[in-house]
């Protein structure tokens, strides 16, 4: 963001007016979303504080009573240093008390500057904000935009406004839950700037669904692919969502292989596709047909596990999406991931094998996908989806109902399936993250309690249809003639 508004302000827009555009934005959004109250505007002394004077100033103009409340005075020559010598309304001392009186708290205090843990006074002041509602400008003071964690204390905003473009830590939580509702405004920023900038970190969407390949009318089963699960032996159940969810999201055909114990298991619960038992790999992977392998759920976090990984990849032309006990086998030995397509781990999966996230999700999953070369999807309510070329995509579209056992295998699936009807690895499971959990939200719709993973799979068809229906570059239908 930083870099935007140089690249701007170097192309001729001054900051002064980047900084009038955003504090219109938040004054306009107070207008809206707030009545007219005894309004506090906290003000850091950076370009946050800045937008706040603004603000202060403009809501004063629409007659509401302003004060503003200074942490410390901006740098002289600055442009927030104009836009505050353009506020000529109350200044009260900083602090918790001015807070408590307050019945709308603009917090202005950091923003993208954010430096070093929030404390001392300014601490004291958010800490003030609990319970009252609070406005954030750009992000809520304390909340790191890069990784969405809270360094020192953060406040709970009922509405944030941001500007150009989100930050991951409008995204990742907690941050996203702090902003409360977030609003994006323009401020007059060109988006010629974004081609300079070249951002690699994404939120997440649809639009790679939108490249799913097409296969015309004389495609056969194996053109949309032949997905392979390799089961074990206990948790059955795991191999059958894969495979279910897999025949849902449009694997042309689904194998499950399983040992012999598993069949009876697997038969007996509902209709998973194809089972081979008792069939040396060797002999499954002679069949180039089966181009994409599912390993991990049900599978144990053994030496076994961690072999047949390796010789699926190595029999060349396979991808493999590695997840749970594949993932974990590789604990210790994190270079026994190379060569798989994509990895599906949790937070202590990912633990296990890469060490510890340490409250920075986008860098952990780019550093072990750099690691291993592989796509890693790095599974939570704030998953994250990092490419080995540093490309990074957030997805906040998955409603707590999806932490549920099983749903992992489903996502698994998902992703199988993509990559057997030939999405590359990062858009297979950038495009499977958001297919979750748009089923998962339109199961929440019809049921808003008590969904499993099984419920999921069959929401999947719908959630595909309306990804892709959004698809602008879809060949309009003819209609028939009769
Ligand atoms: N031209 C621009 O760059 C624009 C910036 N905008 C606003 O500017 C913000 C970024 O401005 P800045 O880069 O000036 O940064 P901030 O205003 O977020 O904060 C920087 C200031 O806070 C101090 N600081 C940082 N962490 C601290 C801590 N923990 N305790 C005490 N002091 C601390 C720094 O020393 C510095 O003085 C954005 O969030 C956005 O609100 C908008 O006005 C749009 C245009
Ligand atoms: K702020």
């Amino acid at each position: 963001m930083g870099r935007a508004d140089s690249l701007a302000i170097g192309g001729g827009i001054p900051g002064i007016a980047l900084m009038e555009a955003a504090g219109r934005a938040v004054a306009r959004a107070a207008l809206r979303r707030f009545r007219p109250c005894r309004t506090l505007v906290l003000a850091g002394p950076g370009n946050n504080g800045g937008d706040g004077y603004v603000a202060a100033r403009l809501l004063e103009q629409a007659g509401w009573p302003v004060a503003v409340a200074a942490l410390a005075p901006p740098r002289p020559g600055s442009d927030a240093a104009l836009a505050a010598a353009r506020w000529r309304g109350p200044m009260v001392p900083f602090g918790p008390d001015p807070v408590a009186r307050a019945g709308l708290v603009v917090d202005a205090v950091f923003g993208a500057g954010l430096a070093r843990p929030v404390d001392g006074i300014a601490a004291a002041a958010l800490d003030a904000c609990a319970g009252r509602p609070v406005l954030a400008v750009d992000v809520p003071s304390g909340v790191d935009g890069a990784t969405g964690q809270v360094r020192g204390v953060a406040p709970q905003a009922a509405l944030t406004v941001t500007f150009f473009r989100l930050k991951p830590g409008h995204l990742l939580l907690p941050g996203r839950t702090l902003c409360g509702e977030t609003l994006l405004a323009d401020i007059g920023l060109p988006a010629s700037v974004l081609v300079a900038v070249a951002p690699r970190t994404f939120a997440n969407g649809p639009g790679a669904l939108w490249r799913l390949p097409e296969h015309g009318p004389a495609a056969h089963k194996y053109a949309r692919g032949h997905l392979t699960v390799l089961g074990g032996a206990a948790m059955t159940g795991a191999a059958r969502l894969v495979a279910g969810a897999a025949r849902r999201a449009g694997a042309g055909l689904v194998t499950i292989a399983a040992p012999d114990a598993a069949s009876a298991a697997v038969y007996r619960c509902g209709d998973p596709g194809t089972i081979v038992t008792e069939e040396p790999l060797a002999s499954l992977l002679a069949d180039p047909r089966r181009r994409v392998w599912v390993l991990g759920p049900g599978l144990a976090p053994e030496p076994a596990t961690r072999a047949a990984l390796r010789r699926i990849v190595e029999a060349g032309g396979r991808q493999a999406v590695a997840d749970a006990g594949a993932v974990t086998a590789c604990a210790g030995a994190p270079e026994a991931l190379r060569g798989a397509a994509v990895l599906t781990p949790h937070e202590g999966e990912f633990a296990r094998v890469f060490g510890p996230v340490a409250g920075d999700r986008p860098g952990a999953a780019r550093r072990a996908a750099a690691l291993t070369g592989a796509v890693v999807l790095l599974k939570g309510p704030d998953t994250v989806i990092a490419a080995p070329d540093g490309r990074a995509a957030i997805n906040a579209n998955a409603p707590p109902s999806l932490a549920t056992a099983g749903s992992g295998d489903v996502l698994a699936g998902i992703i199988g399936a993509l990559l057997a009807r030939g999405m590359a690895p990062f858009e297979a499971a950038c495009a499977g993250a958001w297919l979750h959990g748009a089923a998962a939200g339109a199961a929440a719709l019809q049921q808003p309690q008590g969904l499993i993973a099984e419920d999921l799979i069959n929401f999947l068809p719908a959630a595909l249809s309306e990804a892709c229906g959004a698809c602008p570059s879809r060949p309009v239908a003819l209609g028939y003639t009769r």
